[in-house]
């Protein structure tokens, strides 16, 4: 399993770390247009090798992708990421070129690559990879709510004073500030409803600390967070490189399903060596199917900048 990471920054170096440490992936390519920056990244991460015992070769290009050739997955976390007070939205001006043309270039390189989708605004960018590549549905997959539900199950296990592996949940919707739909009737702590163990003031506290939970952290680090979307990330490669089957929410373009059309957003999906193998249609009740419309509306307005 070969697989290339674009962008060496923050998201793009922790991805690869937490690729190179699960210890599954054969190679791992990382490209930057930074002169010399990918090569620093790749060879500051080979020199863990021996003390976290990992095997994957992890190499850098500056922003050649000859050497990203026979990638079978590609990870696109190239440009710019959102500063406190701004709106991942704000970055499409930039990201949008930036994403086309990466894209378009792995391809050349690594025709039956599937795609993730990081950077940002991560649903619109998906849906412009879908609109310019012409690579098949299943291989192209947005990241966000992988990230999303583990920061609303962090919120959860707060607010339950429970360990994070007690706790079960998902966000759907668009991975923004406003977008997110933390499905907080589904959450469990070990099969049991979440709404047993606190209030629902809580329980809504927890749901909105889960959306601005990428802002918040903006606001603490000066730019936007890399840990957990690096690891989150991994997790969606692993599931593709080991075809587990494994169900995650990922911005996946729809077609009818949940009545919605023509976009990509978070919904849950399976993913296994074809990629999204599978998109799970959940029996939504009507204020959560209202908040998703709502989401959607959203993330068609973003859509409706991109200059297809
Ligand atoms: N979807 C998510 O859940 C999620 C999570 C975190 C960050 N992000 C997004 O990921 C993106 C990257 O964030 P970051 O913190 O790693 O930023 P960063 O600035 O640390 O790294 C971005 C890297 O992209 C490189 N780059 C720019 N243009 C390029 C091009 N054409 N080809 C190759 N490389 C190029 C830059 O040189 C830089 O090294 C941002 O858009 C951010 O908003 C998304
Ligand atoms: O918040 C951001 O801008 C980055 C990312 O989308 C995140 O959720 O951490």
């Amino acid at each position: 399993m070969k697989v290339t990471v674009v962008g060496a920054g923050a998201v793009g170096a922790s991805c690869a770390e937490y690729i190179a440490i699960k210890n599954f992936a054969s190679e791992v390519v990382i490209l930057d247009i930074k002169e010399n920056f990918a090569e620093g990244k790749a060879m500051d991460l080979m020199q863990t090798a021996s003390l976290n015992g990992f095997d994957t070769k992890i190499t850098g290009s500056t922003n050649d992708y000859s050497k990203t050739a026979g990638s079978d997955v590609a990870v696109i976390t190239s440009g710019i990421p959102r500063k406190p007070g701004m709106t991942r939205e704000e970055l499409i001006g930039i990201n949008a070129g930036i994403v086309k043309e990466v894209s378009s270039n792995l391809i050349k390189h690594s025709p039956d690559v599937t795609i993730i989708v990081v950077s940002n605004p991560m649903d619109t960018m998906t849906y412009l990879v879908h609109k310019t590549t012409g690579l098949p549905k299943n291989k192209i997959i947005g990241m966000g709510g992988a990230l999303d539900s583990a920061r609303f199950k962090y919120r959860l296990a707060e607010a339950l004073e429970a360990p994070a592996s007690d706790i079960d949940g998902m966000v759907i919707g668009g991975h923004s500030d406003t977008g997110m739909v933390p499905l907080t009737r589904l959450a469990t702590r070990n099969s049991v409803p979440v709404a047993k163990f606190i209030s629902e003031d809580r329980l809504n506290q927890v749901s909105e600390d889960t959306k601005v939970g990428g802002a918040t952290l903006t606001k603490m680090l000066g730019t936007s967070a890399w840990y957990a979307p690096g690891a989150a990330v991994s997790g969606l490669v692993q599931a593709i490189a080991c075809d587990q089957k494994k169900m995650f929410p990922c911005s996946a373009l729809l077609e009818g399903e949940y009545g919605l059309d023509d976009l990509c957003i978070g919904v849950p999906v399976i993913l296994g060596k074809d990629g999204i193998e599978k998109i799970v249609e959940l029996d939504l009740d009507e204020a959560e199917k209202a908040k998703l419309k709502e989401s959607s509306e959203g993330v068609k307005k973003t859509n409706g900048l991109l200059e297809l």
